[in-house]
């Protein structure tokens, strides 16, 4: 009889994992590619902001002090000396009863220190000259924005390691960085094993099926923020199967297999691993599903065996391959970031594990909510394709009823946490 293995807790086997981890290379990409990718330094503001004194309205600027006796009955009438619209530079330096035409965004005039809005003014024309009348006190600096008042310049504005999101972009451009050093996306290796694989484009043939989790993998890892290199998938062969695993292990930074990590005679990753000279650091996990799932390493680099039932694969890769991703990308907060969420139906299930429920977060008017994504079976593909967060369900001896709250690890967000805790 097989000397069964011994399965870890799932928090140990991600510490012994992240004792691995490395942060990754810098590349420097032009603006224009910098979407979605993770900074490599921090974003700091190269000037101040704004960087002069501006309008933040359509109005007239000149001095309050003129002001100060003005009323409904009184109103104080401005010569208009000149008009200068955003980008523009003011030429005249006003005097008391003088004022300029000013746009949103275009620069006060010295002599200036407030902005009346035009609609709060009237403005009329006499023997060829501008004028305007303001019925109402004003207060110095009302309506400025002041140089700096924004931001100071050094200020940081993204953490290293941020992801680069529409603002951040908007950020990057203000201050001129035409190319941005980001992460070097990890080039991962996919493969998938078993020889009764088949490619998209074959026909089903007697106790053969389709390759899912290649493609299911690879777009994980995408969605992770690596490239991929997919090697295609393997016939449950020693020989030709170790000299493919060999070859991605050189050639790129991890190498992800799925299948053949459990005991079965065609269960080739344990001895590809031995002869490698992979460091195996767990080929057990006490958690649902997912359980046999196999991490070794090898020079620093990574060899994720995730299992080959589809849902297993898909929560390995999330717990164990996706933090390593992240790392990578500098990104320190690199678990799922975890949220609790009220289940919407009953999962009377008890499990000695702790589970890992693909579901379906909602968004419910009394905050988020949790439905099971279909069938919760470790070889069930079907429930995948609704899935956006992961449901933890501690291991014990009671089930979970509609109303409980639990925690839930959000799958989607591209914010993580520092810690894993479940
Ligand atoms: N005696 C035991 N048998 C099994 C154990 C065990 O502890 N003792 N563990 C079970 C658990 S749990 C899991 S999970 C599976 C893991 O199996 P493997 O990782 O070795 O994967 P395979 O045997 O290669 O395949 C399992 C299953 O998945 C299908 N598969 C494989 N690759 C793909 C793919 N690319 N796309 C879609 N589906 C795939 C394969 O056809 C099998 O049906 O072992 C249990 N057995
Ligand atoms: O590794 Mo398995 O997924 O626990 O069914
Ligand atoms: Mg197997």
């Amino acid at each position: 009889m097989m000397q069964a293995r011994k399965p870890i807790p799932v928090c140990e086997a991600v510490e012994k994992v992240m004792l691995h981890a490395q942060p990754g290379k810098i590349e420097l990409v032009n603006f224009s590619d910098v979407g979605g990718r993770r900074l490599a330094e921090p974003l700091i503001a190269t000037n101040q902001v704004p960087t002069f004194d501006k309008s933040p309205y359509d109005g007239f600027a000149f001095k309050a002090s003129d002001t100060k006796d003005a009323s409904k009955e009184n109103p104080i009438c401005f010569e208009v000396m000149e008009r200068i619209g955003a980008g523009e530079l003011p030429t005249i330096t006003l005097e008391s009863g003088q004022a300029t035409r000013i746009m949103t965004g275009a620069m006060i005039p010295e002599g200036a220190d407030c902005v009346a809005m035009l609609e709060v003014c009237k403005d009329f024309q006499e023997n060829g000259k501008q004028y305007m009348e303001m019925k109402r006190r004003m207060e110095a600096g009302q309506n400025i924005m002041t140089a700096g008042s924004e931001l100071d310049e050094g200020a940081i504005l993204a953490e290293k390691g941020a992801y680069v999101n529409p603002g951040v972009e908007a950020l990057l451009a203000t201050f001129g960085y035409n190319e941005v050093k980001v992460a070097k996306k990890p080039l991962v290796a996919i493969i998938a094993t078993g020889t009764e694989l088949l490619d998209i484009d074959e026909p089903l043939q007697p106790g053969k099926i389709r390759n899912s989790n290649g493609y299911m993998v690879g777009a994980q890892a995408k969605r992770a923020g690596a490239d991929c290199k997919y090697y295609g998938k393997l016939q449950d062969e020693l020989e030709s199967s170790y000299k493919m695993i060999e070859q991605a292990f050189h050639e790129t930074d991890m190498v992800i297999t799925t299948g053949g990590v459990s005991v079965g005679d065609f269960d080739l990753m344990p001895e590809i691993y031995k002869r490698l000279g992979a460091e195996v650091l767990f080929n057990k996990i006490g958690m649902r599903p997912g359980s046999v799932t196999t991490v070794a390493v090898k020079d620093g680099k990574f060899l994720f065996g995730l299992s080959g039932n589809p849902s297993a694969c898909y929560v390995g890769f999330e717990l164990f391959a996706r933090p390593i991703i992240q790392k990578a990308l500098f990104n320190n907060s690199c678990y799922h970031i975890k949220a609790k969420a009220v289940l919407k139906e009953d999962f009377p299930k008890p499990n000695p594990f702790t589970r890992f429920v693909r579901s379906n977060i909602e968004y419910g008017p009394d905050g988020l909510e949790v439905h099971l994504a279909g069938l919760d079976k470790s070889n069930a593909v079907s429930s995948l394709g609704n899935t956006n967060a992961l449901m933890v369900l501690p291991g014990g001896t009671r089930g979970f009823k509609v109303g409980d709250l639990v925690q839930v690890l959000l799958l989607e967000e591209t914010r993580g946490q520092a810690e894993f805790q479940i």
